[in-house]
């Protein structure tokens, strides 16, 4: 919805005013429903690299000559959304989302709304004028790109005047991003893109299509400021470096938001690890739970392993824990679907598994890649033949082992395959520490299977009993557990 705007000297609810100046087109109309009060200019015009063409400049003086004043509502809650957290394009700000190497279909934009006078001066504001008065008041937005969240080395800035009509200029800058970015359209092969803020909130995303980058789109983009778009459409933690940790609230229903630390382990794979993610009732419940139900572990077999016994590479004891009705598992569904920020359908119940001295789990992917199940009618359902698939896990640690019982991934880093999946020695290792949890992520950002992602479990050492569970969260809803 529009921001109201209304002429000179009308009614404005009593609420604060701001001028918001419109091109001599409008002066005798009803001036724009103003998305971002972007009131009518006629062209897009890009500014590559920060410089705006002369011809460019001139369009625009043209255009803006004969400006009116208008006013808008503030009241209006849809000028700004602000359930959206603000996270300005500072360079402190991008340096908890921008990598040394690039990250393939992760990409930064940061939506800068920006007010233009009509001599071209981009117009400065006092530090005390709202956020959502500037974005009502803009008449452009800067578009600048961090492809594939790297160095700003690959930056480039786009600025786009705003047209007469707003809902091509919504239409252009999702062409922008489309171009600037090269991305592909979804297709029967992966899930649509997404636009995302900073802290995960999907604002936007493919199907909506040109024309669904109405003006209530942009606010919400403008008001983010910086967004993050991934190609695979689900949300991921950017892992930024190593040893990096980042703060994030969690929500559940009948809970206090907490914050926790979200510390990355590892790149190449994409693992992070949230210490005290559960608490040790919670923990305790669970293996209580699914004590009487575990039994040695089923895999899903690959065309070529039909017929071998799982336990050739999994001797641990598993069991399917239903959250239907049960308060506490519902509560931690929800926790989880607000950490990964990936809605709670899209994952599965949880798989609850038993480790006894010596028992492991060799390497394995949790992916199911469609090449090795062609023969597996139900599983290549399942996956629509690869545009659905388990996109992360999340991995719960319900008990302390010191001894073995790592996970470990051993492709760390970009190591080649391991000859032997059993082997416990070279690779990234984590260790089981009670209320701890993992997201890995089986699929990249652009939603491709990531081959590093190969993980397994090492062998418990004696004394010990390792109770863990799988939380797997797919690309797309399952509706396995209902929203
Ligand atoms: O137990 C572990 O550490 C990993 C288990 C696992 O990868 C699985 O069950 O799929
Ligand atoms: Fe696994």
């Amino acid at each position: 919805m529009a921001p109201k705007s209304e002429k000179n000297g009308a009614k404005s609810n009593g609420k604060s005013k701001a001028k918001v100046p419109t091109t001599s087109k409008s002066k005798n109309e009803k001036p724009a429903s103003v998305p971002l009060a972007l009131s009518a200019i006629i062209l897009i015009l890009a500014f590559i690299g920060g410089i705006l063409t002369p011809p460019a400049r001139q369009l625009i003086n043209e255009l803006t000559a004969g400006s009116i004043d208008t006013t808008f509502d503030e009241s209006n809650a849809s000028i700004v959304s602000n359930h959206l957290p603000h996270v300005p394009c500072t360079q402190t700000n991008l340096d908890n989302y921008l990598h040394a190497t690039p990250v393939n279909g992760l990409h930064i934009i940061c939506f800068e709304a920006l007010k233009f006078n009509a001599d071209m001066n981009e117009k400065s504001y006092s530090p005390d004028v709202s956020r959502r008065r500037r974005i009502a008041e803009s008449n452009a937005l800067r578009l600048t790109f961090y492809k594939k969240s790297f160095t700003p080395k690959l930056k480039r800035r786009v600025l786009i005047k705003e047209p007469q009509i707003v809902t091509s200029f919504g239409a252009d800058s999702y062409r922008h991003i489309v171009r600037e970015l090269g991305l592909r359209p979804s297709g029967s092969k992966k899930q649509p893109w997404a636009l995302f803020s900073a802290l995960g909130e999907k604002i936007v995303d493919e199907t909506s299509g040109p024309a669904g980058f109405n003006e209530s789109v942009l606010n919400r983009l403008a008001s983010s400021e910086m967004v993050i778009l991934t190609e695979g459409g689900n949300w991921i933690w950017p892992g930024v470096a190593e040893g990096f940790r980042r703060k994030v609230d969690v929500t559940s229903p009948n809970k206090e938001p907490r914050e926790v630390t979200i510390e990355t382990l590892s790149l190449k794979p994409l693992v992070v690890s949230i210490e005290g993610f559960l608490d040790e009732e919670e923990c305790d419940y669970i293996a209580e739970k699914a004590g009487p139900m575990v039994q040695y572990s089923q895999v899903s077999l690959m065309d070529k392993d039909k017929g071998k016994a799982a336990s050739e590479w999994r001797t641990s004891q598993s069991a399917f824990l239903n959250s239907m009705n049960d308060e506490i598992l519902t509560e931690i569904d929800h926790k989880v679907a607000s950490l990964t920020r990936i809605p709670k359908n899209h994952g599965e119940y949880a798989q609850v598994l038993r480790y006894g001295h010596n028992e492991k789990y060799d390497s394995h992917h949790d992916f199911f890649n469609p090449a090795f199940y062609k023969n597996d009618p139900g599983t290549m359902r399942l996956i629509e033949n690869g545009k659905r698939n388990r996109f992360a896990t999340v991995f719960w640690y319900l008990t302390d082992v010191d001894e073995g019982g790592e996970t470990i991934f051993p492709r760390y880093g970009g190591l080649p395959p391991p000859r032997d999946h059993a082997q416990c020695s070279v690779g990234l290792k984590v260790k089981p520490q009670k209320g701890k949890v993992i997201i890995f992520y089986s699929l990249d950002a652009a939603g491709e299977l990531d081959d590093y992602s190969l993980h397994g479990a090492c062998p418990v050492g004696e004394g010990y009993v390792k109770w863990a569970a799988n939380k797997w969260i797919w690309n797309a809803p399952m509706h396995f557990i209902p929203e």
